[in-house]
């Protein structure tokens, strides 16, 4: 089981940038549950979606994968004939554990949807028709100079019919806007019980390496990288989750 994440807990003289290593790993579901409004409704709702829009014998990418809790979900609702799942991630030790949940998931249930893990850069990989891609909060983390080409790239492997599903932290143009949900957010912080310190260590390890954009440019990017239309679904305070069709 996933302990319970006190990595920002005690003062650090320099916080390094966030990576998502060994400790992260160790801590991730209780972190991103506690950190992320929303996140097992969108989690749980993502599986939903798929189903909707996976094509029989097509491929479905889960990018950024993580320990695979939206590999998971597709697994749990998807049921579209010889689709399978490809979960990727570029840091090796929530590749490990990733592949131990599924195993833990695959002798629980029968009939799952087959999976394939790959530890790669999703910047350099090249990618398979399909009719699904997922990026559940891992485009932030790309460069923003980078995410143009990694989506336009998407937008050609995704099958007539399919559909990208993309989650993010959000921020805002208006200020008021911007200060009142980050207000909110770190309410919802504190109410999942981190303290002063956790909450502004956290922001100090991510500022550099976690990148939010606004729904705008989130709107105006994906329409230049060719999708017809985008249609949020879900949003909790500065988080979003949005379906992007081709
Ligand atoms: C916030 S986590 C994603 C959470 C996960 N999708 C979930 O729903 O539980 C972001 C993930 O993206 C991965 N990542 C970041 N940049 C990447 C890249 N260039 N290629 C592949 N994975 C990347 C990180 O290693 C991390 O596991
Ligand atoms: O915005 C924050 O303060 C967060 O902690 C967000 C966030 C995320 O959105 O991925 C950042 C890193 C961890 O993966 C968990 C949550």
């Amino acid at each position: 089981m996933s302990e319970s994440d006190r990595i920002f807990a005690q003062p650090q003289s320099h916080v390094p940038d966030f990576t998502f290593n060994e400790d992260v790993v160790r801590v991730f579901p209780d972190m991103i549950k506690r950190s992320v409004p929303g996140y097992p409704t969108i989690v749980e709702n993502i599986g939903v979606l798929g189903a909707r829009f996976a094509i029989p014998h097509s491929v479905l990418y889960d990018l950024g994968c993580s320990l695979g809790a939206v590999t998971q979900a597709l697994r749990r609702h998807v049921r579209t004939e010889g689709c399978r799942v490809i979960g990727v991630d570029n840091s090796a030790p929530m590749i490990e554990r990733c592949g131990e949940y599924l195993r833990a998931q695959d002798a629980m249930y029968q009939e799952l949807l087959p999976v394939e893990l790959i530890e790669a850069d999703i910047l350099k990989m090249d990618f398979q028709p399909c009719s699904l891609i997922t990026m559940n909060f891992t485009l932030q983390f790309i460069a923003p100079e980078q995410r143009p080409e990694l989506l336009a790239r998407l937008r050609q492997s995704l099958l007539p019919g399919g559909a990208l599903i993309l989650s993010e932290k959000l921020r805002f143009a208006d200020e008021q806007e911007q200060a009142l949900l980050t207000d909110l957010h770190i309410d919802f912080k504190r109410a999942n019980g981190y303290s002063e310190l956790e909450i502004a260590q956290k922001r100090t390890a991510i500022e550099n390496v976690m990148r939010p954009d606004t729904l705008e440019i989130h709107r105006e990017r994906l329409s230049a990288a060719g999708f017809s239309k985008v249609i949020p679904w879900f949003q909790c305070l500065n988080f979003a989750s949005l379906i992007a069709l081709p």
